[in-house]
Parts: C-alpha cells; structure tokens; sequence
C-alpha cells in the first residue's frame, strides 16, 4: 500500500478532497485522536468498503478534556499512526494542529441535547460540547459523503446523529462494532495506561455487562441487575463505578423491554477510566 498523504491544514485538505470530487470520487472521513488499534483500523476498513477515499483525521481534541483530564498524556504517536494507516490503504491523514483548529479568538460551542443527557455528561458535563464541536467543524473542513464511529464510544455515536440530524449536515454515519482482543477487552486508546494486573481486571467489564444484559433481556428487574453489575465490577477490582444503566438503543432513553436496548458503564481501574457497552437484545 503506498503511504497516505499527510496534511496539516483544512486549505491543502479541502484542495486534496476538491480533487477527488472533480474526478467523481466518494470520501469517507474517519475521525480519531490518534494512537490508532485495531478498532480504529476497522473503521478504515468499514470507510473504505463504503467510499473509494478514506480520510483519518488525527485530533487531540482539547475541548473535550476537562481540566483534571488527562489531554497532557494521552498517548501521541504519530509516525506509528502513519505506518498503521499505509498498512490499512487509508488516502489521507489529516493532522491539524491545536492552533488550526481553534485559533486565538475561537468562541463557538455546539451543545447537542437528546442522547447527550446523563451517562457520561453527569461525569464529564463539558465533554459532548466539545466532541459536537469538533466533529461538526471536521465535516464542515472534509465535507465527507460518509463518516464512520466506533460504537466502543456508544453515546457518542448517537449524539453525532442527532447533531447530523439537527443541523441537516449532509453527511452519512455509519456506527462500526466495537473490537475486542480476545478476552473481550473493547480495544481503547487508554488501555495503554493499564498495568498486566489491571488488564486482567479491565477484561471483566464485558464479561459483566453481557450476563446483565442477558439476565435484563430475560425479564430481571432492572435496577436490581444494574445495581448487582456495579458491585460485581468493585468485587472485579475496579476503584469505581461511574454507571451501569440501560438505556433504549437509539435515543437513550429510558430502556423498555420490548425495545432493543443498549446496556453501558463506565468505571475507573486505577486512574484509567474505561467505557463499554453491550446490546440488550428486545423481547
Ligand atoms: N475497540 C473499538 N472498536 C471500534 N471502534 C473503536 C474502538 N475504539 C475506538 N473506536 C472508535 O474510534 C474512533 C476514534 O476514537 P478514539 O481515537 O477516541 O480512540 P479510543 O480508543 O476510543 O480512545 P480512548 O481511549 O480515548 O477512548 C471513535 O469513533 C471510536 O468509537
Ligand atoms: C470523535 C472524536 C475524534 C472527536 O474528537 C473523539 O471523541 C474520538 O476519538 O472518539
Ligand atoms: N473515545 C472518546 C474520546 C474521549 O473519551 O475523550
């Protein structure tokens, strides 16, 4: 596979993509903060069985870290992230920097209702403003037929619809299955952060949230089975539960069990804070 094009700037960007158009190509934009894993690679895998370009861009966002988050080590990699994406046959990485993105003076925020209500915006209340924002200004600079999210981040993906929805952005979204190594850890930027001891423990997230699902499915009460889950993931060794909650699987709201549902939480191992979520299959 020939290496991408790199660029670092939306003028060489939108040049790039015009130039594809005028020869009636369809592109497709992944977007990601970089250290790229298996999960990411499947996106570009997805983007290009979808659209004959792929476009990654890598972003560490800062607008949705808060400050005591941890934008300073999240891991950055870029040359490797080159390499990974050459392998995958992905055309373009676009790699804006921090000042291109947001430059002195930048004030405009985009807040999406809906699906962003509660789950992670109760433990990271600025953290879709700033993820909204950023993917709104990522369509409005590529301008992609389609774009492709992982459902690892699965409220995410659901708030990108409805911020698609809202603003008749006329891009495509296109969910893509979490990836998982082979003990059923959701593959994650962050899971750099875990020692071989707290990757053991991580490995029982999924394990929890399928026997909760599959017990909510078969008629449990449900807050007895979100409830026994958070305590069995402190039993697991996790330090904290931030949530376990079901939710109905398109709007995220209250979970009713003859509607499909989605079964998410977060919970922190040490100082590493992971997310997961499983299907809850309908009556
Ligand atoms: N295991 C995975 N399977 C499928 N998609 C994934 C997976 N991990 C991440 N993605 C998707 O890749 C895109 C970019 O995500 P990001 O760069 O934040 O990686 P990440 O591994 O989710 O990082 P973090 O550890 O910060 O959550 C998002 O759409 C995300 O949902
Ligand atoms: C969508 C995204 C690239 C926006 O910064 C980020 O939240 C991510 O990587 O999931
Ligand atoms: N994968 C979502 C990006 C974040 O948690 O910051």
């Amino acid at each position: 596979m020939s290496a991408p094009i790199v660029v670092d700037n939306v003028a060489a960007l939108r040049a790039q993509i015009r130039n594809w158009r005028r020869d009636g190509l369809k592109v497709a934009l992944v977007p990601t903060m970089g250290a790229l894993h298996d999960g990411h690679i499947s996106l570009v895998k997805i983007a290009l069985e979808e659209a004959e370009r792929c476009v990654v861009s890598i972003f560490v966002n800062p607008t949705q870290f808060a400050p005591t988050e941890d934008l300073d080590k999240y891991p950055r990699q870029l040359a490797r992230d080159l390499d990974r994406l050459r392998e995958a046959g992905a055309h373009l990485a676009y790699t804006p920097g921090v000042a291109d993105m947001y430059p002195a003076g930048f004030a405009t925020k985009i807040s999406v209702g809906g699906p962003s209500a509660g789950l992670e915006t109760d433990f990271r209340p600025t953290f879709f403003d700033g993820v909204a924002t950023v993917v709104a200004k990522l369509f409005l600079q590529a301008a992609p037929d389609c774009a492709v999210f992982g459902e690892k981040d699965y409220q995410q993906l659901c708030v990108v619809r409805q911020l698609c929805r809202d603003l008749d952005l006329p891009v495509e979204i296109i969910g893509a299955p979490t990836v998982r190594d082979s003990h059923g850890l959701a593959m994650s930027s962050r899971n750099a952060y875990l020692s071989e001891a707290e990757r053991g423990v991580a490995r029982k997230l999924n394990v929890v949230l399928r026997q909760t699902a599959a017990e909510l499915a078969s008629g449990a009460d449900e807050a007895s089975a979100v409830g026994e889950a958070a305590e069995a993931l402190v039993r697991a060794g996790f330090r904290k539960v931030d949530y376990v909650a079901a939710r109905e699987a398109v709007t995220l709201a209250p979970w009713r069990q003859d509607r499909d549902g989605r079964l998410l939480a977060a919970a922190w191992l040490g100082t590493t804070r992971l997310i997961d979520n499983v299907e809850i299959p309908g009556a």
